[in-house]
């Protein structure tokens, strides 16, 4: 059997240690996601979801338990090593799209590929393919100000596809949009997750959209439990 995509195991997280405004926020979280599995964190704001996310995408450390990407144990490594897991194993989404307003949609999409070392004209024969998977090939040379919402998010999508990660990891991806755009850009979401066989973990409020995940997990007392 294959290694998890992604493991953590009791993680302990607490902010301003030994001062009066001390916080613990992960007390002994844990979560297992398979290859190709996608699931759901519902979370109440303020519960730690965000502190999680960091963790797992590897941008902060936990005081202690460990985090395992692809069965590699990430705690010890350079941080030349663990910028290079970020960009060729983990896909990120924000509630907000955080494009480059200088670039056009499918150069957005090319340049994690460029940071990775792969060629201009590879880097946008793959966006243009990931455009048109989420039917936005008309708008590949439009720069993000020119993009509805929904469409925006759906570049974002493809941004964080672009260099083929196993594991994507989404903090509220449908939290800014309207509920029909939401349905839209979830579905699109859904397919392009689906189609690579990536894992996912998706923190959304949505209840509706978390239930058409494979497993919904519930942050509570700063542990996950099954929702
Ligand atoms: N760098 C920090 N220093 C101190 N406290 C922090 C820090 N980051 C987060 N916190 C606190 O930890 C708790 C959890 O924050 P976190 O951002 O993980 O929650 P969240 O579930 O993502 O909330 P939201 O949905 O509102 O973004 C909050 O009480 C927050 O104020």
């Amino acid at each position: 059997m294959s290694d998890p995509v992604l493991c953590l195991d009791r993680l302990v997280k607490t902010y301003n240690p030994g001062l009066p405004n001390e916080i613990t926020v992960l007390r002994e979280a844990s979560l297992e996601i398979a290859q190709g599995e996608v699931v759901a964190m519902v979370a109440p704001s303020g519960s730690g979801k965000s502190t999680l996310l960091h963790i797992a995408g590897l941008l902060d450390a936990p005081d202690s338990g460990s985090v395992r990407v692809n069965g590699t144990e990430v705690s010890g490594l350079s941080d030349r090593r663990r910028t290079a897991i970020r960009r060729d194993e983990l896909g990120f989404v924000y509630q907000f799209h955080h494009l480059l307003p200088e670039f056009s949609a499918a150069e957005n999409i090319a340049l994690p590929q460029l940071a990775a070392g792969a060629s201009r004209g590879a880097a946008m024969a793959r966006a243009a393919e990931l455009l048109e998977h989420v039917d936005l090939s008309p708008r590949a040379d439009h720069r993000p100000a020119e993009l509805s919402g929904g469409e925006q998010q759906r570049v974002a999508f493809c941004r964080a596809l672009a260099n083929g990660p196993s594991l994507l990891l989404a903090d509220e991806p449908t939290g800014n949009l309207d509920p029909a755009t939401s349905e839209r850009v979830f579905e699109a979401l859904m397919s392009l997750v689906r189609e690579t066989g990536m894992g996912a973990l998706i923190a959304t409020h949505n209840l509706e959209l978390a239930g058409r995940m494979d497993r919904v997990l519930r942050m509570e007392d700063g542990r996950l439990v099954a929702g």
